[in-house]
């Protein structure tokens, strides 16, 4: 492709349109994003951004409208064809190989036949080049969240694009990750590339960004500049109204009150090479509490997930109780039939399956704890009541759809996370545990969640939040602990909290702090 300097853009978006049955997911977009720009694209969960994206780079096809690459009119068919004309993509979801190491995943990707060693070399140079220093022959599964995310971006520079697209690039780094990638970002749009960027974190777009597009319901409402606006406004725009923010009354008589989950002395040694062990983790939830636990992403959340839902059993069964019950030994269907909920982080495949309506997915999750409300008592299910809870959640969290009843993977990301939320907060638990809660989800949507969690736990639910936002954990927890490699910190006061102290422990400072919190969470527990 030869290019046309005389082509006021490099990319142009003319009546883009992609229709999925009834819905036009994207309704006649046009966009245009210059050289040596960065475009933020803006909008709430379902209002066409990925759809747009994935037409941009190959993997959708448009029913309609016309895509300009250098004023060419062109036909991306595929990702292939995408990469050959200088477009790049960097995924919302890690599409790595843990048993691989960086370079290899890369050389699958390039699938160019150069021989691994030069591609190794040529991903270190690139990598510190770009300020984010990258081994190769490091294996993808001992790697940080942030260290994957790294070797997804080098893997898209080595391909040297004119136009990069960033699907919510920060949502799993720290912030100083976070600004790591700002400054990477800065030095391409100096080097004349272009870069598009969706992201539901309004203060970084504001500093990030030259221009934004604003979508609603798959049409384009607006365009600003990003840095004359406030978060508020920038939220305003995608929404349509204001977004209200939420409220976290007072807890009455929380030190009476009872402990409906505790952890005690819970132990954990890894079950695979890439697995936290945990070590004597102690914590207890009180009815009418919101706790949350803070941590950088792979520090042992996900292993302490598993141990308190029961994806994975405890040898010892007082190490978790559920309402004063001994469950170590209970999988996840036994610890629910005591009142308990937990939502996964992983939407897709764990919180949902991916090719089931939603449904089936309601079924699936609750039939066994929940079967009276939906299997008659001759044994049939009963697909009204089904059908009716279903549309009872959308109604309730507002889940945005393309059809009465759509299969899981259809829904936008942020939508499913909303589903599988409000699936859990319709039982009513008595203990609710959730990973990640609004991970991906617009900011209209995040407060919804935030508050309907800390409205269960004012009618008297005990509610663990396990989460990498410490914004969200000051908005709704009364008590906040944090997770270093695989050990838990005292649990202490949101009031006494702050956001350094916190940071702090983040990154692994204190440790006589955990072990004193130790001491006293075992002595509440006793
Ligand atoms: N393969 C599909 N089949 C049917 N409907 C789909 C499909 N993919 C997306 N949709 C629908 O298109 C709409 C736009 O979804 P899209 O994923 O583009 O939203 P988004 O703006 O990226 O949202 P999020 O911020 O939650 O990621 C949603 O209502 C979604 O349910």
């Amino acid at each position: 492709m030869h290019l046309h300097e005389g082509a006021a853009n490099l990319l142009e978006v003319r009546g883009l349109t992609k229709i999925f049955g009834t819905l036009k997911a994207c309704d006649s977009i046009d966009l245009g994003i210059a050289r040596g720009e960065i475009h933020a694209l803006l909008g709430e969960n379902g209002a066409g951004k990925s759809t747009l994206v994935k037409m941009l780079f190959g993997s959708l096809e448009p029913n309609s409208g016309e895509i300009l690459w250098n004023g060419q009119p062109v036909h991306i068919t595929s990702p292939g064809v995408a990469k050959k004309l200088g477009i790049g993509m960097v995924f919302q979801h890690f599409s790595l190989f843990e048993a691989l190491t960086a370079a290899e995943n890369i050389a699958l990707s390039l699938n160019d036949g150069a021989p691994i060693g030069t591609i190794a070399a040529k991903a270190r140079a690139l990598s510190y080049s770009y300020g984010l220093p990258l081994d190769p022959d490091a294996l993808v599964g001992d790697l940080s969240v942030g260290e994957r995310q790294r070797i997804e971006i080098i893997r898209c520079l080595l391909q040297t694009p004119d136009l990069i697209i960033l699907d919510e690039p920060t949502s799993v780094l720290t912030p100083q990750e976070a600004d790591k990638l700002f400054e990477t970002l800065e030095r391409l749009r100096a080097e004349g590339k272009s870069i598009l960027y969706i992201s539901h974190r309004l203060e970084e777009v504001k500093r990030m960004c030259d221009r934004a597009t604003v979508l609603r319901h798959g049409k384009v409402v607006g365009h600003c500049t990003p840095r004359e606006e406030t978060a508020s406004s920038l939220a305003r725009m995608m929404v349509g109204s204001e977004v209200r923010s939420v409220e976290r009354p007072p807890a009455e008589g929380m030190e009476k009150a009872q402990s409906l989950l505790e952890i005690a002395n819970l132990n954990r040694t890894p079950a695979t090479p890439f697995s936290i062990p945990l070590r004597n983790i102690n914590l207890s939830v009180r009815a009418g509490e919101v706790v949350g636990i803070a941590g950088v992403a792979g520090n042992g959340q996900g292993e302490f997930f598993e141990a308190v839902s029961g994806e994975v059993r405890q040898p010892d069964r007082a190490s978790v109780r559920i309402r004063g019950r001994e469950v170590g030994g209970l999988d996840i269907s036994g610890r629910r039939l005591l009142g308990a909920a937990f939502v996964p982080e992983e939407r897709l495949g764990h919180g949902a399956a991916p090719r089931m309506k939603l449904s089936e997915n309601l079924l699936l999750s609750r039939h066994a704890t929940d079967g009276k409300a939906f299997v008659s008592r001759t044994g049939m299910i009963e697909a009204n009541a089904i059908y009716s809870a279903a549309q009872r959640i959308i109604g309730m969290m507002d889940v945005r759809k393309s059809a009465p009843d759509p299969e899981a993977a259809s829904l936008s990301g942020g939508n499913l996370q909303k589903f599988i939320v409000g699936r859990e907060l319709d039982r009513k638990p008595a203990v609710m545990v959730v990973n990640q809660p609004t991970w991906g989800v617009d900011a209209g949507a995040a407060a919804h969640i935030r508050q309907a969690l800390i409205e269960l736990a004012r009618n008297g639910s005990a509610v663990l939040v396990i989460s990498q936002d410490i914004d969200e954990l000051f908005e709704i927890s009364d008590a906040i602990a944090v997770m270093h490699n695989g050990e838990l910190s005292a649990k202490m006061p949101i009031a006494e909290a702050t956001y350094e102290q916190i940071g702090l422990l983040m990154g692994g400072a204190e440790p006589g702090h955990a072990a004193t919190a130790h001491i006293a969470e075992t002595a509440e527990v006793a």
